[in-house]
């Protein structure tokens, strides 16, 4: 699909996607961002909306803008990139997003992991409010390996506690194969995206059971007791809670970022971006593997499909983002339309 005027009937628009990152682009800069961060933020939005994973596509484009507004963020911080050793680079971001620290990290990143088998980025001050598959899948597009994790905000009560402490704290993975996409996942460790919670809350429906807890602690299926004074579960009980745990450690002791439960935004009402940080581990596998590592992970694929596997994680996005590079990025016209108001006077 070219970049043209959106089509548009009476509920659906199709989009194509420069189309779509050069409007989320000029609302970033018109709301506070740098020309930089704009483009960072928009290329990973439109990528979101482009695969159908809509909990952090265009539906979080209210929370940047009043996270920007409140003051919370810095929407114009340059990240200060520290060579700490041989495998380990450190960013501040400064208090902005952590979407171009990473950027700016990223090349050398590449090459330490190049050179010395693998290396970690370590990411504080920092401001996650996006899908972290979008931080791993390029480096497997390179033939690395990728794992990051970031945490969020307290949201989450930890299997066997009273009360919220941990963030959704997603963990995203990518490696390469030989035929076919990367091999990718990015799964909030709690049962249920925040995002999620609000989109059911949105539309007026209830969460699966399990998921969440009200203001007194009891389970229940409305999102808006979750949202409204309650939490969240992790998934897997014990199992995720303690992957919840492990990317507390690893995305804010590590990293010298906040814990999801340090940061206080009260001062900021509007403000939605957690204020935390990001680890990332990027691995070559040519030096453990050797240039096998492509053709074993595509034979597991191919031993998962014989095994009766119809779907891999990450399918469902590639199929939508065929889907959407062919037709153009469905969206709602009421949606459409709000975003462009947002770049008029
Ligand atoms: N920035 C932040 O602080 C936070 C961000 N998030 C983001 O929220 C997003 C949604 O997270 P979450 O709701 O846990 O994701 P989902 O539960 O929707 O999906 C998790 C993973 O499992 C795959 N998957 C889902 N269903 C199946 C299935 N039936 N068979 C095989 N694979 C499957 C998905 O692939 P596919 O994508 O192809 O469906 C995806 O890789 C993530 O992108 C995450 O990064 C979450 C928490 C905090
Ligand atoms: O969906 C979630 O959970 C979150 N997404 C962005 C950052 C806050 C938590």
């Amino acid at each position: 699909m070219s970049a043209q005027s959106p089509i548009i009937d009476s509920a659906t628009a199709f989009m194509g996607f420069n189309e779509l990152k050069a409007l989320l682009q000029a609302i970033f800069v018109k709301h506070g961002t740098s020309p930089d961060v704009a483009a960072i933020l928009a290329h990973n939005c439109a990528s979101a909306e482009r695969d159908g994973a809509h909990s952090h596509g265009i539906f979080r484009i209210p929370g940047y803008l009043s996270t920007l507004a409140s003051g919370w963020v810095n929407g114009q911080a340059v990240p200060v990139v520290t060579d700490v050793a041989s495998g380990f680079v450190r960013v501040d971001a400064g208090n902005g997003f952590a979407q171009p620290a990473l950027a700016a990290a990223r090349g050398l990143l590449v090459d330490k992991a190049r050179s010395a088998g693998i290396a970690l980025l370590a990411i504080h001050n920092s401001h996650h409010f996006a899908a972290l598959w979008p931080d791993v899948e390029p480096f497997a597009e390179e033939g690395l390996v990728a794992l990051s994790v970031v945490n969020s905000m307290t949201c989450v009560v930890p299997h066997g506690a009273d009360r919220p402490l941990f963030g959704t704290n997603p963990i995203a993975f990518a490696a390469p194969r030989a035929d076919g996409a990367p091999i990718v996942f990015d799964l909030a460790t709690s049962a249920i995206a925040h995002g999620d919670v609000q989109i059911a809350a949105r539309k007026g429906e209830r969460l699966p059971p399990g998921m969440g807890v009200d203001s007194l602690g009891q389970p229940t299926t409305d999102p808006k007791a979750v949202l409204e004074g309650g939490a969240l579960l992790p998934f897997g009980g014990h199992k995720g809670s303690a992957l919840s745990m492990m990317v507390e450690l690893l995305a804010a002791a590590l990293t010298g970022g906040n814990f999801s439960f340090e940061f206080d935004w009260a001062d900021h009402p509007g403000a939605r971006t957690p204020w935390t940080g990001q680890l990332l581990i990027v691995i070559d596998p040519s030096k453990t593997a050797g240039q096998s590592f492509a053709e074993r992970s595509q034979e597991l694929v191919r031993q998962m499909h014989a095994a009766g596997l119809r779907r891999l994680p990450g399918d469902r996005r590639h199929r939508t983002r065929t889907k959407s590079l062919e037709v153009g990025i469905e969206l709602e016209a009421e949606d459409l339309a709000r975003l462009q108001a947002l770049v008029i006077d």
